[in-house]
């Protein structure tokens, strides 16, 4: 039988404190970064994520086969630090996993000297890293519209490198700002790099031990921010966010600044109340591909029509996201559709105030997006325990606010 939450919220008033996961964005590169550094470095407030607790174990673990669940960066970086430290290691992953591509990192550490057999498909997982013999050639030409986390993997090992790396960027760079952050997690612990245009040139240095504290994760918080925009009244502190991120997903502040929420930063994070809410959002997602579906959510149950680009990369994560929310608004009477290649169009239809149901397609980010429309009308979501792989107490949560939350197994 399929597992649920049914989830309601009976006075549609919000009011609280929520301390929300780690990035685990964040902590991810801290961890790979600690450990190519070969120094003890004091990391705080890493994630309770399964991403981030999944990275820890396997950077201990001595087993031959490794095996990445579910989780993009792991697998993406595990394959550059297992590639660049010589290890002999079977990389695998879930059935899904094992379908979002890595050819464009593969080939870059090919060219750069590892061995690398794909083991079933070539160009996807599981992996064979057989080793590495540096052949001094440190100039790689990569494509940047796949995914961002091909490049952060190839910059984090780029300094252990005996001639560096000079990366230049083909195409259009898409997920951006989580570039950006890899490079400032590698200056936090002392490593210098260049990003003029599209060429990042990362000369041979050694890593620096520091401390390090992960900031909370602004994609957790974006579920808060769709909650306050659909309660009747609201007044939520998240803690934890800093005005000043590495992370890209910040940019719900100003989504949210048109959807009808107001963000006051405070010493302890962000303080959430309502205002004044548009009816219409344009916007292009390719700096924060994992803000989409809570916007598509949220505009579904706002009545707001939407119009959105950049969200190519939505096909290749943990489910083909574009497909799993035009199928899910489908039962909100609302189409999404695609009315020029790339441009997305979505006018939301009258709701039904019956119970909804949602699927979740093994993807967190459906479970999370879709959860705030409880303020409407029931929500029953399947497959609630998906949400472990960024934010595991996210049900719990939800009940400190006074949403009734019943698991049915
Ligand atoms: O580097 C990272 O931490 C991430 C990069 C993004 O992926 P893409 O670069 O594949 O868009 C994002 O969607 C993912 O959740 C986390
Ligand atoms: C896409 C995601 O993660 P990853 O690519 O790291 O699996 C996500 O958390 O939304």
């Amino acid at each position: 039988m399929t597992n649920t939450v049914t989830l309601s919220h009976p006075t549609g008033v919000l009011n609280g404190s929520i301390k929300l996961p780690a990035s685990k964005s964040e902590a991810n590169r801290a961890l790979i970064i600690a450990a190519l550094s070969g120094q003890e470095s004091e990391l705080h407030n890493l994630s309770e994520a399964n991403d981030t607790q999944l990275l820890q174990r396997l950077l201990k673990s001595n087993d031959e086969t490794i095996d990445a669940e579910d989780a993009g960066t792991v697998m993406r970086f595990l394959t550059a630090y297992y590639a660049v430290t010589g290890q002999q290691k079977t990389l695998t992953g879930t059935e899904r996993m094992c379908q979002r591509p890595i050819k464009v990192l593969v080939e870059a550490l090919r060219e750069l000297g590892a061995s690398i057999d794909y083991l079933r498909e070539e160009g996807y997982p599981p992996l064979k890293i057989n080793g590495f013999q540096g052949n001094g050639n440190n100039k790689l030409s990569v494509r940047s519209d796949i995914s961002s986390q091909y490049i952060s993997a190839l910059l984090m090992i780029a300094p252990m490198l005996p001639e560096g790396m000079v990366l230049e960027l083909e195409g259009k760079i898409s997920s951006r700002p989580y570039i950006e952050m890899t490079l400032s997690l590698m200056k936090h612990f002392g490593v210098e790099a260049t990003f003029e245009e599209n060429t990042i040139t990362v000369p041979h240095q050694q890593y620096k031990a520091a401390s390090f504290t992960v900031e909370s994760d602004w994609s957790a918080a974006s579920y808060w921010y769709s909650m306050v925009a659909l309660a009747r009244e609201a007044d939520i502190t998240l803690l934890g966010l800093r005005e000043n991120s590495y992370q890209g997903d910040k940019a719900i502040v100003d989504i949210m600044d048109r959807l009808g929420v107001y963000t006051a930063f405070t010493e302890e994070g962000v303080r959430l109340t309502k205002k004044h809410q548009e009816k219409s959002l344009l916007y292009d997602f390719s700096n924060c591909p994992d803000l989409a579906q809570t916007i598509v959510a949220l505009c579904t149950g706002l009545g707001v029509t939407l119009e959105m680009t950049g969200v190519e990369s939505l096909r290749i994560k943990e489910t083909d996201r574009i497909q799993a929310l035009q199928i899910e608004v489908l039962g909100m009477n609302t189409s999404l559709e695609e009315i020029t290649p790339g441009v997305f169009r979505m006018k939301p239809g009258l709701l039904n105030k019956h119970e909804l149901c949602f699927r979740t397609y093994q993807d967190h980010r459906m479970a999370m997006a879709f959860a705030p429309l409880a303020l409407l009308a029931p929500v029953q979501i399947q497959e609630p325990s998906v949400v472990r792989k960024s934010y595991p107490r996210f049900w719990e949560d939800l009940e400190k606010v006074g949403f009734s939350v019943i698991t049915n197994e």
